[in-house]
């Protein structure tokens, strides 16, 4: 796959911060990314390297094979981004806006109708910005995004303001875009909802790569246990307490019970709970959920310091 954004030991200080220490990744076409980290940890200052907004105190970032920060960055016609606060001149209409971002980045005015229609908004496009409530704004500022078919995406918190439905056409979107092979970097703060739909996950902190891999290398490494749930038959409970107590389960409520299994015991523990006899009338496999897995990266830093 080719690769479309390179950074390599980039770094960028703002005065005494150190907003982004020595990272290096490569991100490819048709990935998307997801880019999380506590508040200041530095991925807005990454992806303003990536745009060009500033220039790395150290190290080098090329996008679409481009410096970013070079004067002439023709790449940046090929690149959307959706910064974290969107704001509109509120006089205008939603066409006009779209149609003045169009000009700026010489795409043609003609294709910003399909645009509002695909971010749900051509009914809204002749009223003014200012009559917008936050989701339509910040949908605005996705298809303002979306101008000119970007072969990178960079997104700063893009679900922010957008209602569970509004999400999921967001994300419906982005799937278009990597089916379309362009590289979407979602920064973000709300894992759950990552989940399933970022093929990859960076996480930062204090301005240094934690981690960076798939959801499954990240459990890999992590080795965190497993939540096993099960429903018990309707027996009494007393009837279960033996077995449950010699496979070391926790009792949940009266029906359920529960185990964290540590990744060499899974296979043993669900071998049990398929034996003939097992009070078991169903079960649920609860892998380390992103919340958790970010968790545990930020305490083993915290622990190797
Ligand atoms: N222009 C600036 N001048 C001085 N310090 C800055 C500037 N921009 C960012 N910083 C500092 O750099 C660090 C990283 O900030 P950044 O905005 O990149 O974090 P973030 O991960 O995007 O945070 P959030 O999730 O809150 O948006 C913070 O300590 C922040 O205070």
């Amino acid at each position: 796959m080719v690769e479309t954004i390179q950074a390599s030991g980039v770094a960028k200080s703002y005065g005494a911060v150190q907003a982004v220490r020595e990272l290096s990744c490569v991100f490819r076409e048709g990935e998307t990314i997801a880019l999380v980290g506590h508040n200041g940890a530095g991925k807005t200052t990454l992806i303003k390297l990536m745009l060009g907004l500033v220039k790395p105190t150290a190290g080098m970032v090329r996008v679409l094979g481009e410096d970013p920060a070079a004067g002439q960055f023709e790449a940046r016609r090929r690149l959307g981004y959706l910064p974290e606060n969107v704001s509109f001149n509120m006089a205008l209409t939603g066409r006009e806006t779209l149609s003045f971002y169009a000009r700026l980045k010489r795409v043609p005015v003609e294709t910003t109708g399909a645009l509002l229609e695909r971010v749900g908004l051509a009914a809204a496009a002749d009223r003014r910005v200012g009559t917008y409530s936050k989701g339509m704004r910040q949908r605005l500022g996705l298809s303002q995004a979306l101008l000119g078919q970007p072969r990178v995406l960079l997104l700063d918190e893009p679900t922010t303001g957008l209602d569970p439905a509004l999400r999921r056409s967001f994300y419906d979107i982005v799937a278009d875009l990597r089916a379309g092979g362009a590289t979407v970097l979602l920064s973000s703060h709300a894992l759950t909802e990552l989940e399933g739909r970022a093929d990859r996950v960076v996480i930062v902190d204090r301005g240094v790569k934690i981690a960076d891999g798939t959801l499954d290398d990240l459990r890999r490494i992590a080795r965190l246990p497993t939540r096993i749930r099960l429903t018990l038959t309707g027996e009494p409970v007393s009837a279960t307490d033996d077995w449950a107590r010699a496979g070391g389960w926790r009792r949940v409520n009266g029906r359920q019970l529960e185990i964290d299994a540590e990744p060499g015991e899974k296979v043993g523990v669900l071998r049990r709970v398929a034996e003939p006899g097992a009070p078991v009338a169903d079960f649920d496999v609860m892998p380390p959920t992103l919340d958790e897995l970010y968790a545990h990266f930020l305490e083993a830093r915290e622990r190797n310091e």
